[in-house]
């Protein structure tokens, strides 16, 4: 029986009759193909990129796996719909914190509508894309001091200026990421730092796109998770996936220069935060 996901955090949302993503209890993430040239685009990419060669393996990991295309029931009740089936970033965590981070300074590309361009020129100008190449589309906190999810409103997100973006960004390792007062970064060396945390990761990644020519991975976002249920062993299992590839164009031979940008910018916001909060506990505070 397939169901809402719990921990989704941007996107098209299976709510109130809508179409949006589902599901299973076996770690599958169905993603309904939109009925325009976006679904299509996106099953696309994932057959092409499954099945290249030239993609390194270590690069593979940071993609959710790709397991084809099904018919399942929609969840606007419309019948059955093809569905990406994927892999579930989030199957398996029982607490986790979930951040979602559109890059690039754009999220147009060359031959859209005039219409689509100017969706988008509208947005990334309003939100931090064009500033930071980057922007936060939505997050879903784990609250350690209050034992609850915390999760702003789409809209307070979407408004974020650049103080916001690191604010939520220093709130994602936070111990009190609702609380009006400083977030405390309790998590930032678990999470961020160390060996097995995003910003080793982001750096992995960043290797990739300083050569990839593969492809153009436009409007596609950084989905970051981590584990704050403690278990024995008290691993965090931070992840970086990167999700959504509807708008992904061949990179004909030319270097992803709108990601790479933005992700360089958004590691040093990364890197930032670490160091601000190793300084923090050497000074004891
Ligand atoms: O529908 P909206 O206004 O929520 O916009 C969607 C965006 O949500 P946002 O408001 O930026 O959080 C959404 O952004 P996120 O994936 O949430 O970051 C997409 O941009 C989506 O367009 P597409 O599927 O990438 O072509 C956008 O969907 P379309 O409006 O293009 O269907
Ligand atoms: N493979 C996945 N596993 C778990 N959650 C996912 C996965 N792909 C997407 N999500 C969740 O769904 C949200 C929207 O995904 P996205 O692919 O951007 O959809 P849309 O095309 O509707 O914008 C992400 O922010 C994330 O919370």
């Amino acid at each position: 029986m397939l169901k809402v996901p719990e921990h989704q955090v941007a996107g098209h949302i299976a709510k109130d009759g809508k179409l949006g993503p589902l599901v299973d209890d076996r770690g599958r993430f169905y993603k309904p193909l939109q009925g325009d040239a976006r679904g299509e685009n996106e099953a696309k990419f994932y057959e092409s990129f499954s099945s290249n060669k030239n993609v390194p393996d270590h690069i593979r990991g940071y993609f959710p796996v790709y397991h084809g295309v099904q018919l399942a029931e929609a969840s606007d009740g419309s019948g059955k719909l093809p569905h990406m089936v994927l892999e579930d970033v989030v199957s398996g965590y029982v607490k986790p914190s979930v951040m979602d981070v559109k890059i690039g300074s754009r999220t147009w590309y060359p031959d859209v509508s005039e219409e689509y361009f100017n969706k988008c020129i509208k947005k990334d100008s309003a939100t931090t894309t064009v500033y930071l190449g980057f922007r936060v589309s939505g997050l879903k906190i784990f609250d350690c001091q209050e034992s609850r999810f915390w999760r702003p409103d789409k809209r307070v997100v979407l408004a974020y200026k650049v103080d916001g973006a690191r604010m939520a960004l220093r709130k994602f390792v936070s111990s009190n990421p609702s609380a009006d007062s400083v977030p405390d970064c309790a998590y930032a060396s678990e999470v961020y730092g160390g060996s097995n945390g995003i910003l080793e990761k982001l750096l992995e990644l960043k290797a990739w796109f300083e050569t990839q020519t593969l492809y153009h991975f436009n409007s596609c976002s950084i989905l970051m998770v981590y584990e704050n249920e403690s278990g024995g062993d008290d691993e965090r299992r931070a992840q970086v996936k990167l999700v959504d590839f509807a708008h992904v164009l061949d990179g004909n031979g030319v270097i992803d220069h709108n990601f790479f940008g933005g992700l360089c910018s958004f590691i040093k916001f990364i890197q930032d935060i670490l160091e601000s909060s190793d300084n923090r506990c050497e000074n004891g505070h």
